[in-house]
């Protein structure tokens, strides 16, 4: 193989400046070897990989036979436009390979130092490898100059500044450090050129520079350039760990509180144990197939969620709800219809027809083994048993019993509850009563359905949803969003009155009255229920405390008058606190509670026997009326101004139906008068009041009371006493049926009215009442006006004469 030593043609230049033989011990001719990353500059040692079987082959007959010299230049990028385009550049470095630790098969890593720069002359040879004439430099000798000194002082402080970024470089920035030596600035250029990175022609471009001026200042621009992006490095990768160092930070504190919760002994509430706890909720229970499929989705969904995330909880609330359920817990009922009926006596005195109500539905129920079918509506004035009757069911059915009142409500989302994606959400009452009951059967009481409101969405109609058992199997809570069955629920509502449930409720309902009730039963009610019950309350045996008859009966008669008894309840409970304390106080162990002690105690009576007239006036007509408290008594007044002009008046809060009859009273009353010969109401202002002013009233069934007040305000014949009465009224003067006939009747009785007046309509209902309701009163049936009057008025005066 050819080694040349030729001088160099001193005509010859790189960038212009003048080149020339150095140093005769490096080699003329050069085997290269190509660089593809980047070119190297002289003056390190610097260890390099070589691949492939071509430049092993160099690499070997280097070392063999050339003292390990080589000539390292970096390949053109492949650029078919440029004319020039040959493999490699024409600058490159000199080599000597000190070292080769072969890495395989096909690598080596070479160790060796950069010498010097050359130029390719020309090609001696491609076979087996490349070979090159090169011609070297002397580097042209620089006098000292201020400016190149402060670029490299520049380049200095950059270098050491970019190999501050990078802790990797620590080994090099102190080597540089060493180095740099001011007096020689191309070769500290050239070491420090082997540690910056940038594109490689402009390293390449670097390279061929041999101006040191101008290579100084290619050099800073290239640091310059590093620097900034290396500082931009720096600060993303500060970020980064900031990140890392914060999330670090919680898991370890997460993991320190987890452990100190296992210390305490506190539940454990990694994402597994709140899987299996929920899991484990469902142990025994039957998920139909599609309530089953949303929950294992859920179930799913949470085990993929972080514990923190407000997902987590919405997802963890619902599945929890979900598993809560009692889905397929029934509880056995008692099928035994003497139990139930003995369990229904044993809560409630009277009621009879209630009762046999009731236990004709639970022996229909009992032989169907199922519930569906009607809804039994408890309809009554307040404190008469409704709510109890409705724990007796559920006691004699050995079923859960649940209560909630839909009075008032306006709100669709309470009945069906809010779907899951509003914040807070929850199952609607249904679901909740369901809930709370541990089981699909319970007895459901839902209160109050007269009192339903309607405002957002309708709460009536998902009211029937739920009450029909042709809907109520597959009824859907918005917020489980599944089925839930309950056709197996005993469904109980309770009114006070019917005529403000909606139509299509009652339709689905079975109306079972509560009537209220009458002095008497109070009493009992009283002596064998609830003076027991708050004796035993208050921690006193039953024969510790007496009452007498006559206490319960002025107790009852001036403290409690209304038609159902808690406030009788309320009234005991009082007087037996008192007694209590008393207990305390004196060490008394046996008492006696006589009327004056109940007065004493109680204070001053609410209702007094006295009555509002003291005689009957003119005018001044007693009527019968059935309100959502039960029957009550009504006055009605009527009075007349001397006038020219006639003129008709009506207060005390009439509903249109009742100033109608108003009017029909008047227009006949009218018509009656002026056939004998009465013109009182052609010149007299007359003022019709229905006291007490502030309550709500309506219905057309005062219509004859109302026409007895005008007709004896004209006669000036005052009406019968202790009389009440109630019917409607027509123009024609005949006697329309009305409802409530017991209550009235209970009403009147409350306060010692015992005539009474009812349409001729009504006698059988009146004639079907119990015999201890009847008790005492004298009642008449009217067919017509004329037979009130026959009641009403006697002995009867002619209509002729004007008071
Ligand atoms: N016939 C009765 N025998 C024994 N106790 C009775 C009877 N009727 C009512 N009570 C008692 O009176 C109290 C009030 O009754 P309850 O709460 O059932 O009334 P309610 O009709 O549901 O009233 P509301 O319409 O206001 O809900 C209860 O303590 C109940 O046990």
């Amino acid at each position: 193989m050819e080694e040349e030593f030729t001088h160099p043609d001193p005509t010859q230049t790189i960038n212009g400046t003048a080149m020339q033989l150095i140093d005769p011990s490096l080699p003329q001719l050069l085997t290269i070897l190509p660089l593809s990353q980047r070119p190297i500059f002289p003056g390190t040692a610097l260890p390099m990989t070589f691949t492939g079987a071509d430049k092993l082959t160099a690499i070997k007959i280097a070392v063999e036979q050339h003292d390990g010299f080589i000539g390292a230049v970096l390949e053109r990028e492949s650029n078919e436009e440029d004319y020039r385009a040959s493999e490699y550049y024409e600058v490159g470095t000199v080599y000597q390979i000190i070292k080769v630790m072969p890495m395989g098969s096909s690598s080596v890593q070479v160790l060796g130092r950069t010498i010097k720069r050359f130029r390719l002359q020309r090609v001696v040879q491609t076979e087996p490898s490349l070979r090159w004439r090169v011609q070297y430099d002397n580097q042209p000798a620089t006098k000292p100059d201020p400016e190149l000194k402060a670029y490299m002082l520049a380049i200095s402080s950059d270098i050491k500044s970019l190999l501050a970024l990078n802790p990797l470089f620590q080994e090099q920035v102190n080597m540089v450090v060493t180095q740099l030596n001011y007096e020689k600035p191309g070769q500290t250029i050239d070491v420090i050129s082997n540690l910056v990175s940038s594109e490689k022609d402009k390293l390449q471009d670097l390279l061929e520079t041999w101006d040191i001026f101008a290579r100084s200042k290619k050099l800073l621009s290239i640091i310059k350039d590093e620097l900034q992006v290396a500082k931009i490095q720096s600060r993303i990768n500060k970020q980064i760990e900031q990140g890392v160092n914060d999330k670090q930070k919680e898991y370890f504190l997460r993991e320190q509180l987890s452990a100190i919760r296992r210390e305490l002994g506190e539940e454990q509430d990694d994402s597994e144990s709140i899987t299996e706890r929920i899991v484990s909720k469902l142990a025994g229970k039957e998920l139909p197939p599609e309530a089953r499929e949303v929950f294992d989705r859920e179930l799913n969904k949470l085990k993929s969620l972080n514990t923190q995330s407000p997902e987590f909880n919405v997802t963890r609330t619902y599945l929890e709800t979900m598993a809560g359920l009692p889905w397929g817990v029934f509880s056995p009922d008692t099928n035994d219809i003497s139990e139930a009926r003995r369990i229904l006596n044993e809560d409630h005195y009277g009621l009879d027809d209630v009762k046999d109500n009731i236990l004709e539905y639970l022996a229909t129920i009992i032989k169907r083994g199922s519930v569906a079918g009607s809804i039994i509506c408890l309809v009554g004035p307040p404190g008469v048993g409704k709510t109890s009757i409705g724990q007796s069911i559920a006691r004699a059915l050995g079923r859960h019993f649940y209560r909630f009142s839909v009075g008032g409500m306006r709100d669709e989302t309470e009945i069906k509850g809010h779907r899951r994606t509003y914040i807070g959400a929850m199952p609607g009452k249904l679901i909740q009563a369901i809930d709370r009951s541990k089981s699909s059967n319970p007895v459901i009481l839902i209160d109050e359905i007269d009192k339903l409101g309607s405002g957002h969405g309708d709460p009536a109609s998902a009211l029937l949803e739920v009450l029909d058992p042709e809907q109520n199997e597959t009824f859907v809570d918005h917020y489980l969003d599944v089925p839930f069955d309950l056709s197996n629920v005993l469904f109980l509502t309770t009114a006070n009155q019917l005529d403000t449930i909606p139509g299509p409720l009652v339709d689905r309902m079975e109306v079972v009255r509560l009537s209220g009730y009458i002095k008497e039963e109070k009493i009992k009610i009283a002596q064998q229920y609830l003076i027991p019950k708050q004796l035993k309350d208050h921690g006193f045996a039953t024969d510790e405390v007496t009452f007498t008859a006559a206490s319960l009966d002025f107790l009852v008669d001036r403290y409690a008058r209304e038609a159902g008894v808690r406030n009788l309840e309320k009234q005991l409970r009082k007087i037996i606190r008192k007694l209590v304390l008393k207990q305390a106080e004196s060490d008394q162990h046996d008492f006696e509670v006589t009327a004056a002690m109940v007065e004493e105690m109680l204070g001053r009576p609410r209702f007094t026997t006295e009555k509002l007239y003291a005689e009957p006036l003119p005018g001044v007509v007693l009527g019968l009326a059935y309100t959502a408290l039960g029957g009550a008594t009504l006055y009605i007044e009527a009075r007349g101004i001397p006038a020219e002009n006639a003129g008709f008046r009506l207060t005390g809060q009439l509903g249109d139906v009742m100033k109608e009859s108003a009017q029909i009273a008047l227009s006949y009353i009218k018509s009656i008068l002026s056939t004998a010969g009465n013109n009182y109401y052609d010149n007299h202002q007359v003022h019709l009041h229905v006291p007490a002013g502030a309550t709500p009233k309506d219905g057309p069934s005062a219509g004859i009371t109302m026409a007895l007040a005008l007709y004896t305000l004209a006669t000036g014949q005052p009406p019968n006493d202790n009389l009440a009465m109630t019917g409607e009224l027509t123009l024609t003067g005949r006697v329309l049926p009305i409802g409530g006939v017991k209550e009235k009747t209970i009403g009147a009785r409350r306060v010692g009215i015992s005539t009474l007046i009812f349409p001729e309509e009504n006698r059988q209902d009146f004639e079907e009442l119990d015999d201890y309701i009847k008790e005492g009163i004298t009642a008449h049936f009217a067919a017509t006006f004329d037979d009130v009057l026959a009641v009403a008025v006697t002995p009867r005066i002619s209509a002729s004469v004007v008071s």
